[in-house]
């Protein structure tokens, strides 16, 4: 089988703090993954930089931070982007596509659909797919800001072997180097607890924006996802084969996951919850441990307003999220059967019940 590798690149990796690609790291990623083509894997890249690449050209002296300044960078520099790596894949015989996406494109799961086969497509035709963040249209509260988040959702998408994050430094540390000389480097991590989340920061310089914070957000996904991740420095001629033979200078986030089917991956990752449950401690049980759907009398609460139909978290009784499922019931019905039986729920709503069950177990994801 094809090894299926995505690759996501740094702002921090293509540019200069003072703005500007840096067209030595460009031309060295490519021929990285020209090695990578030649010992038969398909590569997709997740590529940022566009603001970085082009605040200067339009007269920025420092990374801008308003979201119409970072949006008209980006619409430079995201042309600047894709013709330096055009320049550079043609040089090793490769061609390159361009697929913009935004956070809204994720909701529909026909545009995802759509989009998955067109990627399905140009890696076929021996095309490699490099995607970023349509910049100069997300809306700022529905952004995914860095591209961290962005790549393990291309990944757990088109089912790769690994997600490879580069970054400009060689792994998760116990706590920023930058600020702690004694830091220590994690080589293997198995499972992504609280204490893994606490010990990542943001970003360490003036050009990334997510830092290892939104990293291990996005190692989480994508090994929910049934991806395993690397997340490193590729800087010298080989490193990135090293870093997909699971040799790199980095850490691996290792999933005992097998993937998950697209419908899954959409309403945990994808989809828009309109409104919370919160329910009690037996229902988090049945519906975290016991593979059960969730009944109405293990509802406690309804927030929110939405229809059967429609995507809601669900929240245990400390208000810790416990994952999404498509709902049942509209909100007003459910506020009248709280706590019910099911016996009850029947008479109170007779013929208007096309399912008791609030969430039934194939369309929910545990997300705790
Ligand atoms: N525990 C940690 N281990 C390693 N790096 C950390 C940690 N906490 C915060 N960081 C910072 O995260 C930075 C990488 O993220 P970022 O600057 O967003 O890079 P990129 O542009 O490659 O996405 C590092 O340079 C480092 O300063
Ligand atoms: N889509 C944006 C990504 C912004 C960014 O800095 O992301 P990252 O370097 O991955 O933390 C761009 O291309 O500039």
């Amino acid at each position: 089988m094809t090894t299926r590798l995505v690759v996501k690149i740094g702002s921090s990796s293509l540019t200069s703090a003072e703005g500007g690609l840096n067209h030595e790291s460009v031309a060295y990623f490519a021929s990285e993954i020209a090695h990578l083509r030649r010992s038969g894997c398909e590569v997709l890249l997740v590529t940022s930089g566009a603001v970085a690449a082009g605040f200067r050209s339009i007269g920025y002296q420092v990374r801008p931070k308003l979201l119409h300044e970072k949006q008209a960078a980006a619409a430079v520099g995201q042309a600047l982007l894709m013709q330096a790596y055009q320049e550079a894949f043609s040089s090793h015989g490769l061609t390159a596509a361009q697929i913009l996406l935004t956070r809204t494109d994720f909701r529909s799961r026909r545009a995802m659909n759509n989009a998955v086969m067109t990627v399905e497509e140009l890696l076929r035709q021996g095309v490699i797919p490099i995607f970023n963040e349509n910049d100069t249209v997300s809306v700022d509260e529905l952004k995914f800001g860095d591209n961290d988040t962005l790549s393990a959702l291309v990944a757990n998408l088109l089912k790769a072997s690994r997600l490879i994050v580069i970054t400009d430094i060689d792994g998760l540390y116990s706590s920023d180097p930058r600020h702690n000389p004694d830091a220590e480097r994690y080589r293997l991590v198995e499972e992504i607890t609280p204490e893994i989340y606490a010990i990542a920061g943001g970003a360490g310089t003036a050009v990334g924006t997510g830092g290892m914070r939104s990293k291990i957000d996005a190692a989480k996904i994508a090994t929910r996802g049934g991806v395993p991740v690397f997340i490193g420095r590729v800087i010298e001629s080989g490193d990135l084969l090293l870093a997909a033979q699971g040799e790199g200078k980095g850490t691996y986030f290792a999933t005992t996951l097998s993937s998950m089917p697209v419908k899954k991956q959409w309403l945990g990752f994808m989809s828009t919850p309109l409104g919370s449950l919160i329910v009690d401690a037996g229902a988090e049980e049945a519906l975290v441990h016991g593979g059960h759907s969730l009944l109405p009398v293990g509802v406690k609460e309804v927030q929110g307003s939405f229809h059967a139909g429609d995507v809601v978290e669900v929240l245990g009784p400390e208000g810790k999220l416990l994952g999404r499922g498509i709902v049942n019931y509209d909100d007003t019905q459910l506020r009248g059967i709280l706590g019910l039986p099911g016996k009850e729920v029947f008479e109170r709503l007779g013929e208007e019940i096309h399912r008791l069950e609030v969430i039934h177990r194939d369309e929910w994801i545990t997300l705790a």
